[in-house]
């Protein structure tokens, strides 16, 4: 009789509560339902659309924007998410701070990156970007600046040996550029990344693990991870995320002892920052008094060492493809470096890259037409009203970054590359959130200054040094979590007259 009572009980309790989230999935999808759409095939929604190689899926989203109303929903098998691209409308999500949850597809980064400042969120994302911002104060990062250079110098060093090559990818050379970059001033350590091929192994590791991520997001078969783990693709992200934990934990070892010996500047309070050199951005995770555990370091560690460094190659190799393929572009740049430089070798100061006005034009140029993250998105925690549309509380809300920067309405011949596109009264002239690369609002990008100064000093030394002449057609940009050129960025260097005095002087 009690066992009876005990079943009764039971399956009451599971019907009431599967009965509730019956309902609830009933209404969420009969309001999606409401929101436009076209091509839909049920129960596949639109995922047949995206099957194919990861190449053409930025052109056929691109398509799909253009045949779509401005507001519209994609259904990845039979979830609902919608794609906004209007500025306006942009600017409803990204500008209110009660839009700053994210889920699906951030939850795919969770082995990797786990509770990291780019996926996680509510209290624990304030908690961290509070505790994070003054790590990347203006005053801190012009102590950056040597870094920068030092790196790069040694990157101009290596590319020497290309100078008679008709052709050579100069992709990976700045990928173990960045790396020593993000290593050396967020991390505190030095490793030699530009000679020391060892470390190739983590930057290659980072790029094939947000491909695998991106074939994930499109097969909605792949979505549980019971399913996912037994695909070659799941054995293979397993594979490249042990490689990336080993890699970080080396970091995290490394750093700590230094820290123990007292190998680096202690903080005492948020005001200290920027008068002590060395101070890093780890330092101050390490420093935190447990407000963050062990397990939240090694996330932030994973997190800034991708996001810092895989971002800013994407955008110095597009920046050099677009100088390679516009001649005339480059020659500006060039008269713009000779002024600011002359014929002097000295390192790049922050007066001198304020002066570099036009290179910033060329690189918000090619972040419009190749933003480094190609793709965001939010998921809503309540109904949001944009434009005549109710987006139902649960739904994902993507932002395309791409569709958004080569809206023909917003900018003219969209898929030119034209850094007047630039020029302050055509920017005065747009809606703000008509150019997007760093995200806006609460939930920017925290490291869009350190990523600018380190384009303008790459990209600086590079020309001061080496002319850069195309050696083909503009390559494929991949719409993966990070937009990379398919086969990276064949290029030919040809040495400036003057300038291979450059570091000649210093060796
Ligand atoms: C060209 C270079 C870069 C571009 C285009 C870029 C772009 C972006 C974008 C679009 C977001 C928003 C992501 C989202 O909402 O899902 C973002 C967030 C973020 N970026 Fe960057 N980024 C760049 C460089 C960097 C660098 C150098 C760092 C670190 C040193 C960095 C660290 C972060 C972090 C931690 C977040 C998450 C912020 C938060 O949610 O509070 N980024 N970035």
């Amino acid at each position: 009789m009690n066992m009876y009572i005990v079943i009764v009980v039971a399956l009451t309790l599971l019907l009431v509560y599967f009965g509730n989230n019956l309902l609830t999935f009933i209404t969420f999808i009969r309001k999606a339902r409401k929101i436009p759409t076209k091509d839909c095939v049920p129960i596949f929604g639109h995922s047949f659309k995206y099957i194919g190689p990861l190449s053409g899926l930025m052109k056929t989203f691109l398509e799909v924007v253009k045949q779509n109303e401005s507001v519209f929903a994609l259904w990845a098998g039979p979830l609902p998410f919608v794609s906004i691209t209007k500025p306006e409308h942009v600017e409803v999500i990204l500008g209110n701070s009660k839009y700053i949850h994210k889920d699906f597809p951030y939850k795919f980064l969770n082995s990797w990156l786990g509770s990291g400042l780019v996926i996680t969120s509510g209290t624990m994302w304030q908690t961290h970007r509070k505790l994070i911002t003054p790590a990347f104060h203006f005053s801190i990062l012009d102590t950056f600046l040597q870094v920068f250079t030092e790196r790069s110098d040694i990157l101009v060093k290596n590319l020497t040996k290309y100078i008679s090559c008709e052709k050579f990818d100069i992709y990976p050379h700045i990928k173990m550029c960045t790396l020593g970059v993000i290593l050396e001033t967020a991390m505190g350590i030095q490793i030699d990344t530009q000679d020391n091929k060892e470390h190739a192994e983590y930057a290659d590791a980072c790029c094939n693990i947000t491909e695998e991520i991106m074939k994930r997001v499109i097969s909605p078969w792949l979505f549980p991870q019971f399913i996912y783990s037994l695909t070659p693709g799941g054995r293979r992200f397993e594979k490249y995320l042990q490689t990336l934990h080993n890699f970080t934990d080396k970091v995290l070892r490394e750093r700590k002892q230094a820290f123990v010996l007292g190998g680096t500047t202690q903080l005492l309070n948020e005001n200290d920052i920027g008068t002590k050199k060395k101070l890093s951005f780890l330092d101050l995770l390490l420093q935190s008094d447990g407000t963050l555990t062990d397990e939240e370091v090694r996330d932030e560690v994973q997190t800034f060492m991708f996001a810092g460094h895989d971002t800013t190659t994407a955008g110095i190799c597009w920046c050099l493809q677009m100088l390679a393929s516009h001649p005339q572009v480059q020659d500006r740049v060039c008269e713009e470096l000779e002024k600011t430089f002359g014929d002097s070798d000295h390192h790049p100061t922050t007066r001198d890259l304020k002066e570099l006005k036009y290179l910033e034009r060329v690189i918000k140029e090619t972040l419009r037409l190749y933003p480094s993250v190609p793709m965001i998105g939010r998921e809503m925690k309540e109904d949001v009203r944009i434009g005549e549309h109710v987006i139902p509380s649960g739904i994902t809300v993507g932002i395309p970054i791409f569709a958004v920067h080569r809206d023909p309405e917003l900018y003219r011949d969209p898929h030119q590359f034209n850094p007047d596109n630039f020029l302050p009264e055509r920017v005065a002239a747009r809606h703000p959130y008509a150019y997007i690369p760093f995200s806006a609002g609460p939930r920017n990008c925290i490291g869009q200054k350190f990523a600018m100064l380190e384009m303008k000093i790459m990209l600086s030394c590079i020309l001061r040094n080496f002319k850069l002449e195309a050696t083909g057609e503009i390559p494929t940009p991949l719409l993966e979590i990070i937009c990379r050129p398919q086969n990276g960025v064949q290029i030919k260097i040809v040495p400036r007259n003057s300038s291979m005095l450059m570091f000649k002087n210093k060796e």
